[in-house]
């Protein structure tokens, strides 16, 4: 109860284990503490918290108008909730290099078991939108080595993510995209995500081109396809986040909802959508309350 029996410490250690397992991790998106409560009750490896979710729960688009100090907070409410490891989307890092070394010891802090950051210019797009810029290697490389140098723990993962790819037209870009992998490997990223690939063979040309783990965003309707966890664990991807899934999936039910709702004046036509009473409870694991003091939870739930 009340919730992770893990400390940050174990779960960045089960993080690395799991990177180095040769068995692909799997990340869906918590768009909410409880849904991170769900994502382990699943059976999957970790909770992925992104920006574009963070954004859009608070009417936002995902253009880097969230503040570090809501973000650190969210991500500190959802990897609570969970004895999964949980990674966070940083954006840019909220500012210069030395921001970026606060906002790493503010995620270190907040629990989180990494991070990553990405190389866009200020304000960020969604990865895969058009239009989005880098900035120079000099810049990108400094933000990796100041996150790098600020970490206390050395397990916390420190993911460089490039957004270079889409920002060339044509084989350009994949040829600059495996060139800054490389080089932010050389830098101190702990890990790579290469943003936008339009194919396999693309995550293929980076997975030879660096040694470090490797992430694919199967994020839907953007620029990549919605490879299986399969193909991906087949060419030597380590981890697979569905980053703006569960919202998605959860905001199409609420329309569908509010439409019945419109049309018969009740719910009753949808309720085989809703997650049940009883359900909820179970996932908050209320009993575990009651244990704690029976006053408190003195009812009965009926099918
Ligand atoms: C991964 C991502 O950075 C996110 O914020 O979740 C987004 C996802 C999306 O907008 O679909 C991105 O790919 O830029
Ligand atoms: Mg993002």
């Amino acid at each position: 109860m009340l919730y992770s029996s893990e400390t940050p410490a174990a779960k960045r250690e089960a993080l690395r284990a799991g990177l180095a397992s040769g068995t692909i991790q799997r990340f869906p998106g918590a768009f909410n503490p409880l849904s991170a409560r769900l994502i382990e009750a699943k059976g999957f490896d970790g909770v992925y918290i992104s920006g574009a979710v963070l954004s859009a729960d608070l009417g936002l688009p995902d253009i880097g108008l969230t503040t570090l100090t809501e973000v650190a907070t969210r991500a500190q409410q959802i990897a609570r909730m969970t004895n999964l490891p949980a990674i966070v989307d940083a954006d840019t890092g909220f500012g210069e290099p030395m921001n970026v070394a606060r906002t790493i010891q503010t995620l270190e802090d907040a629990g989180l078991a990494g991070t990553h950051i990405e190389d866009q210019v200020n304000p960020k797009r969604c990865g895969h939108l058009d239009g989005k810029q880098v900035v120079d290697e000099d810049t990108a490389l400094k933000r990796i080595r100041a996150a790098v140098d600020a970490r206390r723990d050395p397990n916390f993962l420190i993911m460089a993510r490039t957004d270079i790819r889409a920002t060339v037209p044509g084989d350009g870009g994949l040829a600059a995209a495996t060139d800054r992998a490389k080089k932010l490997v050389d830098a101190g990223a702990d890990a790579i995500f290469p943003e936008a690939m339009a194919t396999l063979a693309e995550f293929e040309a980076v997975r030879a081109a660096v040694d470090v783990p490797l992430l694919a965003n199967m994020t839907e309707f953007g620029k990549s396809a919605l490879f299986t966890v399969d193909q991906l664990q087949n060419i030597g991807i380590n981890m697979v986040i569905w980053p703006v899934s569960l919202l998605r999936l959860a905001m199409g039910s609420a329309v569908r909802g509010l439409d019945a709702l419109n049309e018969h004046g009740t719910l009753e036509p949808v309720l085989g959508e809703m997650q049940h009473r009883a359900d909820l409870y179970e996932l908050l694991d209320y009993e575990a309350y009651n244990r704690f003091d029976t006053s408190v939870f003195n009812f009965q739930v009926s099918r």
